[in-house]
C-alpha cells in the first residue's frame, strides 16, 4: 500500500526534514511513528497525503506516484486517506452530525445512507447521544472522537493521525488510541505519530518507526 525507494524530503528553505529511506507498509497493518520534536513526523505524514512532494526518491502510496505533476491523482487518492488531525479541524457552529456528514461529501450515496453511516460511526465512537450537540460544546476528548469519526466514516484504506493524544490525559489518550487501532482492518492501514512513546509499549500487533533529526529507523517489523 506504501512503498517508499530512498524517499527524501528538502524544504524550500533547505531545511532536510527527511533523509533518504526505504520502506514498505502493507494493507491492514497498523504502525506508530515516535521521534523528538522536529524529527520529521509531520513531514512524513504530509508526504503520504501529497501535501509536500518529496524532493528525491520514487513514494507511491495506494499506487499514486506522489510527485509535482501527478496534482489530479493525488486529489483521488486523498479520497482514499482519512486525516486525524491533532487540533481536530472541527467545524465550530456545527453539530457533530453535520461534522461527520461533512467527512462524507464525496461519497456517492444517497441521504438516507450517508445519515445511517453517520449515526453509526457515531456510535462506534461513543458519541451517539451527542449528535445534535454543537461541536462547540465538546470537551478536548469528544471533539478528537468527532475528529476519527470523521476521517473513518468513508471507510478509507488509509488512517493516518497526527499527534491524536496531545492535550488529552494519560487514560483519554489511551482511549483515543485503542479507539484508533480498532479501525486497522484487512481493507484499512492505521499510522498514528505521538511523542507518548510510554502509551505504545505493548509487545505485539503493530510496527514502530522511531524518527531522529529525519532519519528514518523502523524499530520493530511484526
Ligand atoms: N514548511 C517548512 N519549511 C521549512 N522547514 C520546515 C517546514 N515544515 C517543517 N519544517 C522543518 O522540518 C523539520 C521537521 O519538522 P516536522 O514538523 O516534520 O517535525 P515533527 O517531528 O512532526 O515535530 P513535532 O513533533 O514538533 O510536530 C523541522 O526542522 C521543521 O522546522
Amino acid at each position: 500500500m506504501i512503498e517508499a525507494q530512498k524517499v527524501e524530503l528538502i524544504y524550500p528553505d533547505g531545511t532536510q526534514a527527511i533523509k533518504p529511506f526505504d520502506l514498505t507498509i502493507g494493507k491492514g497493518e497498523l504502525w506508530y511513528i515516535t521521534g523528538p520534536s522536529g524529527s520529521g513526523k509531520t513531514s512524513f505524514l504530509k508526504m503520504l497525503v501529497g501535501e509536500v512532494i518529496p524532493t528525491g526518491g520514487i513514494l507511491s502510496v495506494l499506487k499514486t506516484h506522489i510527485s509535482e505533476t501527478n496534482g489530479k491523482s493525488i486529489r483521488r487518492l486523498r479520497q482514499d486517506i482519512g486525516p486525524v488531525f491533532q487540533d481536530f479541524r472541527v467545524l465550530e457552529g456545527h453539530t457533530v452530525f453535520e461534522n461527520i456528514r461533512i467527512g462524507m461529501r464525496f461519497l456517492k450515496i444517497s441521504r438516507t445512507e450517508m445519515n445511517q453511516s453517520a449515526m453509526e460511526i457515531l456510535g462506534r465512537v461513543g458519541l451517539e447521544h451527542k449528535a445534535n450537540t454543537l461541536v462547540d460544546h465538546l470537551s478536548w476528548g469528544e471533539r478528537q472522537r468527532v475528529g476519527i469519526a470523521r476521517a473513518s466514516v468513508r471507510k478509507p484504506k488509509l488512517i493516518v493521525a497526527d499527534e491524536p493524544t496531545g492535550n488529552l490525559d494519560h487514560d483519554n489518550a489511551v482511549k483515543i488510541l485503542d479507539l484508533l487501532e480498532s479501525f486497522v482492518s484487512s481493507e484499512t492501514t492505521v499510522i498514528i505519530t505521538t511523542h507518548a512513546t510510554h502509551l505504545i509499549e505493548k509487545p505485539f500487533g503493530h510496527q514502530l518507526i522511531h524518527m531522529d533529526l529525519g532519519n528514518i529507523k523502523v524499530e520493530r517489523e511484526v
